[in-house]
């Protein structure tokens, strides 16, 4: 994000970013899109990435079933995947969704946080903060396109966005959870939610760990829109279309000054907030209770 103006100069030429207007537009165009149709793909194990170079949006679609937890395969695919489209000049957006049936994203692994030793949880709380950070700050229009239940860190990738789509089904639900599983949502995941919902909602919804279904997420502003589960993709990128049709250059400044306080706690804290989530997380008693809450899911399913 600080260098939103270096960057910000690359969206804006090019035949890509006149295929992207005229795309947009609905315009007639003196090059034929289709002859420029581009798309480009990478698949991971966990996630796969179709940037469509002829708008410039790129799908970043979450498949690690059963439901999509954030292990650390995920973590780090996320963090390449980002940095590739960041990169990528004919990339200007970018839409995150599941190819799980009802499950946007779990949340983290847990099994990533029980019974492993500080030197893991210092390596796996980087990697957390690091998606997070990468999607907060990210120069290109982000939206989710939350189709499933979402979750903790799944709800993190929705509040980081820039706009949520979510499927209109009051069975899936989205929010953060931590307490509830016996851990603590960090700092900055509070300020962008307390930037979301605002103070009151936020202390509220995090004490009590509040799950909201599709319809009360909508009605508390944690998601913008509910849409039937088979148009949140098309309205994605409908809605895409809109935020595109604002110059690059002052949309992205204005979202780093929208973002910048949180920003520049987030790095001059980060390293602290490492440490206390290694000494948090390995103690007996955070122990006992992450513990208790998989032996609830696993019966749950018996
Ligand atoms: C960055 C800020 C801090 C963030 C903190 C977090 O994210 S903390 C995370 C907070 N997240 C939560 O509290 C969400 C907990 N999860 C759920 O509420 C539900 O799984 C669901 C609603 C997402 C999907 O319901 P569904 O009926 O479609 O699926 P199902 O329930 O039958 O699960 C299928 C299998 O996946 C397993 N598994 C599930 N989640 C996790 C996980 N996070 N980890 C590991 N494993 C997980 C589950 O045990 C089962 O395993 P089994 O028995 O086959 O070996």
């Amino acid at each position: 994000m600080a260098s939103v103006l270096r960057h910000s100069a690359k969206f804006t030429s090019g035949i890509s970013s006149s295929l992207a207007a005229c795309a947009r537009n609905g315009t007639a165009c003196a090059f034929p899109c289709h002859a420029f149709r581009h798309r480009n793909s990478s698949t991971s194990s966990k996630i796969r990435v179709d940037l469509d170079s002829s708008t410039g949006v790129a799908v970043m679609t979450l498949q690690g079933p059963p439901v999509n937890s954030m292990c650390m395969d995920f973590l780090t695919d996320f963090a390449i995947s980002m940095e590739k489209l960041e990169l990528d000049k004919n990339c200007r957006g970018l839409i995150l969704t599941s190819a799980v049936p009802k499950v946007f994203s779990a949340g983290l692994d847990i099994m990533e946080m029980y019974g492993k030793g500080p030197e893991h949880a210092t390596v796996f709380w980087r990697a957390v903060q690091e998606m997070w950070f990468k999607l907060y700050s990210s120069n290109m229009v982000t939206i989710a396109a939350v189709n499933g239940s979402s979750p903790a860190g799944g709800c993190l990738l929705a509040l980081s966005s820039d706009y949520r789509i979510m499927a209109d089904n009051p069975r899936y639900v989205i929010g953060l959870n931590e307490a509830q599983v016996g851990i603590v949502a960090p700092f900055w995941l509070k300020d962008n939610m307390v930037q979301t919902l605002g103070h009151r909602q936020t202390e509220k919804s995090l004490q009590l760990a509040q799950l909201y279904s599709a319809p009360d997420a909508l009605k508390i502003g944690l998601v913008d829109k509910l849409v039937p589960e088979e148009k949140v993709l098309s309205t994605a990128t409908e809605t895409m279309a809109k935020w595109f049709s604002i110059p690059d250059h002052s949309r992205q400044i204005t979202k780093s000054m929208m973002r910048k306080q949180t920003i520049d706690k987030f790095l001059s804290n980060r390293e602290t907030d490492i440490n206390n989530f290694a000494n948090f997380v390995t103690k007996d008693s955070i122990q006992k209770s992450l513990g208790t809450y998989l032996a609830k899911l696993k019966k749950k399913k018996a």
